[in-house]
């Protein structure tokens, strides 16, 4: 099964556009809901989780205790590179298995971190999705309600948008400028006929 890739920058459109592909009928793996997901569900995971922040990670209950987590890797950026280190191999091996059960023609598997991480080599082809940065900031504070600081900030976490662009083997263009259906129409003609 192949396996198409979308990334992009903080508010760049990657979530909307993977819905229009999903609008024609190709399945979408969403990697950052999986990732949360499999924290609970894959008990290796969790148990290495356990094993390095200690059992306070989980509730009793075996839900993850997010803020607990999310304080740890949040002030220390060792302690977020061994959470991502539990946690990226386990979501690309939750995704291959996924794709294998899927009946498409193709799959979409939509990530914030692509290139920044072995997924990249692990899906087919990769779309990045461009918008400008200002443009993105003010979707994403009229989003999250949230203000452009705080926004700001999530975005110079992540890997440069020229990066991305040249990484990328297409580029999909949400910027007001240009209408983003026929650029998804486009592309899904090219992977019928890969
Ligand atoms: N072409 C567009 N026209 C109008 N609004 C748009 C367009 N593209 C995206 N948006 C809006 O901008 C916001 C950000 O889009 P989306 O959530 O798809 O981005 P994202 O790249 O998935 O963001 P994140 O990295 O935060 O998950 C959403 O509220 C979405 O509805």
């Amino acid at each position: 099964m192949r396996i198409i890739g979308i990334t992009g920058g903080i508010g760049s459109g990657k979530t909307t556009v993977a819905k229009i592909f999903a609008l024609l009928g190709i399945p979408v793996f969403y990697a950052d809901e999986a990732a949360k997901d499999i924290m609970v569900r894959d008990q290796e995971l969790a148990s290495r989780i356990r094993g390095h922040f200690g059992e306070a990670a989980y509730f009793p209950d075996g839900t993850l205790n997010r803020k607990f987590i999310a304080d740890i890797v949040f002030a220390d950026k060792e302690q977020l590179a061994i959470l991502n280190s539990f946690v990226h191999p386990a979501t690309i091996r939750d995704s291959e298995q996924w794709a294998s059960r899927q009946n498409a023609p193709y799959v979409i598997k939509e990530a914030a971190l692509m290139f920044e991480t072995e997924s990249f080599h692990h899906v087919d082809k990769v779309i990045t999705v461009y918008a400008p940065e200002a443009l993105r900031i003010r979707r994403v504070m009229q989003r999250d309600n949230t203000d452009r600081n705080a926004v700001i900030a999530r975005m110079h976490k992540q890997l440069d948008e020229q990066i991305k662009r040249k990484l990328a083997d297409y580029v999909i263009y949400n910027d007001e400028q240009q209408l983003v259906i026929p650029q998804v129409l486009e592309l899904h003609k090219t992977f019928l006929a890969l």
